[in-house]
């Protein structure tokens, strides 16, 4: 099978200042990986790189292809990455929604990359299309709420109902900026166990940020570690244990509460109480 996400020597620059290093990352089809690291380590600048939102300049080598198509090449996006992007699902921290639109109406704008320009102008959407959106609804829980205003639901609401809008687009690649950092557990749980359904069933390609170690821990089998723009680590989320996350971050996160010991972490159900600082 081809490499789903590939990226080779990515440096990138912010006025001068270098944010990342040379980095280098390959991604398999069907994999769901959690991207951790301390803020500011840079996972936010990889991930906008990864999904053609962001992109270095001339003096920024690097390389990032997505499904065998090139997203940007010597610092420079390709001209068509925005075809390229109706086949990435991107999750904001902030949901994204049109807040004054139905429910329905934003799940629908995941058709938007696929559908003639004159359709979109005039939201005019195919029974198809709307049967899509509304099975995306109930895939994430929400057909009751499709006609609501978007703004009246609560953040994990909003957060399935950008999912669905993912799922609606046909992506293959779902990429997520910290979905769960502004929900309470119960919500994060819910859509972090959206994720890996929708990983585990349909084999989309998740990469996920994440502030919270332990759901990586739990919803994850790969982690890529970030230290100060650095892929720092790469491998089975089994390696990771506390002397590791104390030096990723800094002594900021107290992973005794995560790792009591080593037997524990195998024992279900794994602890959710602890969030990076
Ligand atoms: N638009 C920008 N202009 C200037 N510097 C930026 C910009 N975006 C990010 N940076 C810098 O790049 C570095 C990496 O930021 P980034 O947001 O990718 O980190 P992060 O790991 O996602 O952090 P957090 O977990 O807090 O969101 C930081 O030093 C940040 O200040």
């Amino acid at each position: 099978m081809n490499t789903v996400i590939r990226v080779e020597g990515l440096n990138k620059s912010f006025g001068g200042k270098q944010v990342l290093f040379n980095m280098g990352l390959a991604v398999q089809p069907g994999e769901m990986v959690a991207l951790i690291g301390a803020s500011g380590s840079g996972k936010s600048t990889l991930l906008r790189h990864l999904s053609g939102l962001a992109c270095g300049d001339r003096r920024d080598a690097g390389s990032i292809e997505i499904l065998g198509r090139q997203v940007q090449a010597a610092g420079r996006l390709n001209r068509r990455v925005r075809r390229l992007r109706a086949d990435i699902g991107y999750i904001f921290q902030q949901f994204n929604l049109v807040g004054r639109l139905s429910v329905m109406s934003n799940v629908l704008l995941g058709c938007l990359g696929r559908v003639p320009r004159w359709r979109g102008c005039l939201g005019w959407f195919t029974s198809e299309e709307k049967a899509s959106a509304m099975a995306a609804l109930e895939r994430v829980g929400l057909a009751e709420y499709a006609h609501r205003r978007a703004s009246t639901l609560s953040g994990g609401q909003q957060q399935r109902v950008a999912i669905a809008r993912a799922l609606t687009q046909g992506a293959q690649v779902i990429l997520a900026d910290e979905p769960i950092a502004s929900l309470d557990p119960e919500s994060a749980r819910k859509v972090m166990e959206i994720l890996a359904d929708i990983n585990g069933k349909d084999g989309k390609t998740v990469v996920v940020t994440l502030h919270q170690v332990d759901y990586a821990v739990r919803y994850c089998r790969r982690v890529v570690a970030l230290k100060a723009g650095h892929i720092h680590f790469d491998g089975s989320v089994d390696a990771l244990n506390g002397v590791f996350l104390n030096d990723l971050y800094g002594g900021d996160l107290d992973a005794s509460l995560m790792f009591p010991d080593h037997a524990a972490r195998a024992r279900e159900p794994r602890p959710l109480a602890l969030v990076a600082a």
